[in-house]
């Protein structure tokens, strides 16, 4: 069953996710870029308040691909107690030493989760790496919010592959990227593990708002909807 990760920035609006039946709490915050990164201290603060409720995800930052700054990142961000560290790889050819600079904080049990970005060519050949370095997880987004969603970039067809081979290496899969209601039911058909949402659960649709109950209901709604269709597509 796909399960509904939301972002969130503050303990008001985590509240909300959790009253309106978000699966995930997925920390971020979205003033600060595509994967903008909370405080610590704040971050500390959600885990705390979630108090095990759901799993916990955050963002270390829209970062440079610079191994060492993304192992501190990590490890800052894991040290608030979430269960899962989003990496961001960003366009560049320190893609694979990144992955190589994780895979040590892995091994000491670090739940990672690769994002790459629809709008910035994404390498599929990247995802045995991302998988052989103990990453949990790999997630698409999109990296530039103001340049549409997820399936503006690629093909349903495309993200099906991407959905097929994270399972197959034995990760978790999720998706996201300005996600909008319609999207839900054609995503939810490739039986993704995830769909990622901050902007469609905001006021106005706009990622830099406060989430609106109303909203995160109607969402979740869809969700419910499609995914109680999905066992019924895998048996086709
Ligand atoms: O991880 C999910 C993201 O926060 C999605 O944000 P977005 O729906 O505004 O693209």
């Amino acid at each position: 069953m796909t399960a509904l990760l939301a972002s969130v920035r503050s303990l008001k609006e985590a509240r909300i996710a959790l009253q309106g039946g978000a699966d995930m709490i997925d920390l971020k915050d979205p003033r600060r870029g595509a994967l903008g990164a909370l405080p610590v201290k704040t971050a500390a603060a959600l885990v705390r308040f979630v108090a095990g409720r759901r799993p916990v995800s955050a963002t270390i930052g829209d970062l440079p691909m610079v191994p060492a700054r993304l192992a501190e990142a990590v490890e800052r961000t894991a040290a608030s107690g979430v269960d899962y560290v989003k990496v961001g790889l960003f366009s560049s050819p320190r893609q694979r030493e990144c992955i190589r600079a994780l895979a040590p904080l892995a091994r000491r049990g670090c739940r990672l989760v690769a994002v790459l970005f629809a709008d910035q060519r994404p390498e599929w050949t990247l995802l045995p790496q991302i998988a052989a370095a103990g990453f949990t997880g790999a997630m698409l987004d999109t990296a530039d919010k103001a340049r549409g969603g997820l399936r503006r970039h690629l093909e349903d067809e495309s993200i099906a592959r991407f959905v097929r081979q994270v399972q197959a290496l034995g990760m978790r899969v999720g998706l996201a990227g300005s996600l909008k209601e319609e999207d839900i039911a054609p995503l939810c058909a490739l039986s993704p593990d995830y769909l990622g949402f901050r902007g469609a659960l905001c006021t106005q649709a706009q990622r830099t708002a406060t989430l609106d109950p109303v909203r995160v209901a109607a969402v979740r709604a869809r969700m419910a909807e499609a995914t109680a269709r999905e066992p019924a597509l895998l048996a086709l």
